[in-house]
């Protein structure tokens, strides 16, 4: 029997994600509004895929989470799956700094069912967080904004964290440039190969990065925070 092509393993990758995708990660009309509202509204298709928001769930469920913080909105999508997670007297607070963004999203929240738990701040992510200390900490803090600030991100996420806490962050793969040392690399580069570096070598966490995004290109990050 000769060996399949390069093509026919993509392929056949492309089948058991969207296999895996239908079985364990369907969208209901909630997501999938998300994702038609965001499409009305001109915005980047930049979301999560349904994967990568069932283990957010399912993360969120390992840890008990009552309270989510996301950093990065867009349309809501990664929200729902989140907010979906929570008890019905848990709470994601979600901060977007477009206006325009975060309208779409408190809309798509209520289509989904989850606007009673869910809040989105709006704002840049690093004036924000300094205001959430006393309203900590959360269980499950998602990062998914401006890629240069991921290193601060991530220490205000441990601030904000407790023993146990999952620390989740998108776009930590990128083609593999996010784990590699260039002279050339841009502000969102360097912003991704500090967060692996750090995540990896901080005693405080215990990290894994996981590439289930895009043909397996990109993924998430996660640690789970052991002690402060
Ligand atoms: C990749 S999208 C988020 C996708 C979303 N988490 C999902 O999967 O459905 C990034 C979002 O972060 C927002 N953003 C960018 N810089 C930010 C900042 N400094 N503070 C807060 N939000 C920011 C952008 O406006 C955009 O809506
Ligand atoms: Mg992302």
């Amino acid at each position: 029997m000769s060996e399949a092509t390069s093509e026919q393993q993509a392929e056949q990758r492309h089948q058991i994600e969207s296999t895996i995708s239908r079985l364990f990660a369907p969208e209901d009309a909630g997501l999938q509004g998300a994702l038609q509202a965001a499409r009305d509204a001109g915005l980047p298709e930049i979301q999560i895929n349904p994967i990568q928001g069932k283990l957010l769930q399912v993360l969120a469920t390992a840890c008990q989470a009552r309270k989510i913080l996301e950093i990065g909105s867009l349309a809501g999508y990664s929200g729902i799956w989140l907010a979906r997670a929570l008890p019905t007297d848990g709470h994601l607070i979600t901060l977007e700094i477009n206006p325009e963004h975060a309208e779409v999203v408190r809309a798509s929240f209520a289509n989904a069912g989850v606007g009673d738990r869910t809040e989105v701040r709006v704002g840049a992510a690093l004036d924000l967080l300094p205001t959430l200390t006393t309203e900590g900490p959360f269980d499950l803090i998602f990062i998914d904004a401006d890629k240069a600030s991921y290193p601060q991100y991530l220490d205000w996420a441990i601030k904000l964290s407790r023993a146990g806490s999952i620390i989740i962050a998108d776009n930590c793969v990128r083609d593999g440039v996010a784990f590699q040392q260039t002279a050339t690399m841009d502000a969102d580069t360097i912003g991704l190969v500090q967060y692996n570096q750090l995540t990896r070598e901080d005693p405080r966490l215990t990290t894994i990065v996981l590439a289930n995004d895009n043909d397996y290109t990109d993924g998430l990050n996660i640690a789970v925070v052991k002690a402060h």
